[in-house]
This record gives structure tokens, C-alpha cells and sequence, in this order.
């Protein structure tokens, strides 16, 4: 706990792209502290100063291995790495009965399950994307799905990231075909066409369609396409810094901080439930 009263967090993954984000962010949020820098025990920047590493000089942070001893002294947890990391990280959050923020994309149905147990203990934020823009953008594109018959009006969803992203679709896009399922009252499972290859046959009416680029340095591009005969309607957000994910996250844990234990959504932390 910290003497400040300001939340202690431990950042996992703290050297990787939003790892070292976050590092950045806590700085200079009111309200929280960095409490701790967790890498896996093969990793080269162990031992590094987490602020240094992500370019604001030292804040006497080390990056060490060993999550357990560091969640049992801290009041939460950003984790933005992978979904078996972040599996095997909600099981501690939930021993130490803290908040974990998870941001990490690809998880299986069988990761989520997992989670949502931890969820009996710990208090989890789960989202594909933890910006502002993106949840309103839900927001819309589910009263847009509801305004439009699906016999009118097709959804495609097209999403762009940098070429070192290892999932597809991405949580977000996942996120936004969520919402429009939602918007038509219908399983996003069931409706979704996640490739299209070779003879596909004409589309089928109803179904939610996605696309995915991969290349360069892109932060994360989203496009919501509704396609009706003669007319189009796109809603986009288009991510320009990392900066918005970590905030986000940050906020997340701020707001789960007096919340009881149990599996939140980004949309519950901003009020767009
Ligand atoms: N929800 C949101 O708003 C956002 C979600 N994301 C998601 O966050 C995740 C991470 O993205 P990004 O930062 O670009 O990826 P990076 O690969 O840059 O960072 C992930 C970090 O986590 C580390 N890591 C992996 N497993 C463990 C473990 N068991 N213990 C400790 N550290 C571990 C990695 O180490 P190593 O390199 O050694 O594997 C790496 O340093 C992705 O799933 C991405 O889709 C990203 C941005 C926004
Ligand atoms: O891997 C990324 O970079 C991002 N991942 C998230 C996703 O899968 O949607 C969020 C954001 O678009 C960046």
C-alpha cells in the first residue's frame, strides 16, 4: 500500500510498446504510482530502471521477474502482454484480492473463461481498447446496426496495425462487431466472417464481415462500414498515439480501485454502458 494514498501499480510487461507507456503515463497521472516493473525471467531488461528504459529518467523502479511478491504489496495491475501471461496474472490478482486491468488482445474463449473466475476475487477491467474514442465509437456503430435493416445495409469492419501486431482481428474490431451484434440482437459467433479466400459464394445477408492489415508503424485504425445500395456510412477512429490506450488504462484503475470484485468493461468505467 502506498503511504501517499496514491494507488500502487504494477506495470507487467514493462518493456514492451504499451509496457513502457504505461511507465510514462503513471508519471503523470495524478493519483497513481508505479509500484513495480514485471518482464519474464528470460528477458533482457531485467534489472534496468523501468522510468529510465521508458525515457523519464529513474524513478527507482527495477524490472524483475517474479509477479507475486510484487501484486501482494501493490493495489493493482496493468497488464498489456499476452493472454497466457494474462491468464496466469489474474490468478495472482486474484490471490492478492487486487485490481487488474487487462488490455491484452487474442485471448481464447477458454482465456476469458479463466479470467472471468479470477474475476470472483480480483477486480478486472477487460477491454480490447481502452480509449475514449474507440468505446464511443461502440457506442454508435450499435445505434447504427439498430437503426438499419440488416437487409439494406451490410457491415464490414476494417481494421490497420503495425506489422508487429501477432493477432487478428484485433480486439477492437472484435469489440466494435460486439457492439454491432448487439445493436442487430443477434450472436456475433454465429454471424461473423472473419476470412475470405478464394470462390466464397455472395455474401451473406447478415453477417458481419472483417478485414485486417498488417504494415509499418500504425497505432490502430478502425473502420465500421455500413454499405446499403447507393449509399455508404463509415465511422472511424484512427489511434495516433499509445499514450490513449495507457491513459485509459490508468483511468480504469483509478475508477476499479473502490469497486467490488467482478469482470468491468471499458464502456462501465466511462459511463457508455
Ligand atoms: N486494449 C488496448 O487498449 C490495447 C491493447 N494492446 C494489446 O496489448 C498487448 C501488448 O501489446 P504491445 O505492448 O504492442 O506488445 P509488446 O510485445 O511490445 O509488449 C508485450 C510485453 O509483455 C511481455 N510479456 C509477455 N509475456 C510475459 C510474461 N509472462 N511475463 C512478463 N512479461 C511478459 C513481453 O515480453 P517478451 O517481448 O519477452 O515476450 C513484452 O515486453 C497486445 O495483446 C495488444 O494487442 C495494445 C494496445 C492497446
Ligand atoms: O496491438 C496493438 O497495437 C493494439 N491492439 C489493440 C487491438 O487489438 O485492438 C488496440 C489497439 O488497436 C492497438
Amino acid at each position: 500500500m502506498s503511504e501517499s494514498g496514491d494507488m500502487g501499480l504494477v506495470v507487467v510487461g514493462a518493456a514492451g510498446r504499451m509496457g513502457q507507456t504505461l511507465i510514462r503515463a503513471i508519471h503523470t497521472m495524478p493519483g497513481a504510482r508505479v509500484a513495480a516493473a514485471i518482464e519474464r525471467p528470460d528477458s533482457a531488461h531485467l534489472g534496468k530502471d523501468a522510468g529510465e528504459l521508458a525515457g523519464i529518467g529513474i524513478i527507482n523502479v527495477p524490472i524483475v521477474n517474479d509477479p507475486l511478491p510484487a501484486f501482494a504489496k501493490a493495489n493493482g495491475v496493468l497488464d498489456f502482454t499476452a493472454p497466457s501471461a494474462s491468464v496466469e496474472f489474474a490468478g495472482y490478482a486474484a490471490q492478492a484480492r487486487i485490481v487488474h486491468v487487462i488490455g491484452t488482445t487474442g485471448c481464447s474463449a477458454d482465456d476469458n473463461a479463466k479470467i472471468a473466475a479470477a474475476a470472483r476475487h480480483a477486480t478486472i477491467v477487460k477491454s480490447g481498447n481502452m480509449s475514449l474514442g474507440v468505446n464511443l465509437l461502440a457506442v454508435l456503430v450499435e445505434q447504427a446496426a439498430k437503426a438499419l435493416d440488416p437487409e439494406d445495409f451490410d457491415i464490414e469492419i476494417l481494421e490497420m496495425h503495425h506489422r508487429h501486431k501477432v493477432d487478428a482481428p484485433s480486439g477492437t474490431a472484435l469489440l466494435l462487431g460486439e457492439a454491432a451484434a448487439k445493436g442487430r440482437g443477434i450472436d456475433l459467433a454465429d454471424n461473423s466472417v472473419r476470412v475470405r479466400d478464394g470462390h466464397t459464394g455472395v455474401r451473406k445477408t447478415g453477417s458481419i464481415g472483417f478485414a485486417a492489415l498488417r504494415g509499418g508503424s500504425v497505432v490502430g485504425d478502425h473502420s465500421v462500414i455500413l454499405a446499403g445500395t447507393g449509399e455508404r456510412i463509415t465511422l472511424s477512429h484512427h489511434a495516433e498515439d499509445r499514450a490513449i490506450f495507457a491513459r485509459g488504462a490508468v483511468k480504469a484503475a483509478l475508477w476499479a480501485r473502490a469497486k467490488k470484485p467482478g469482470l468491468y468493461s471499458m464502456r462501465d468505467v466511462l459511463g457508455l454502458s
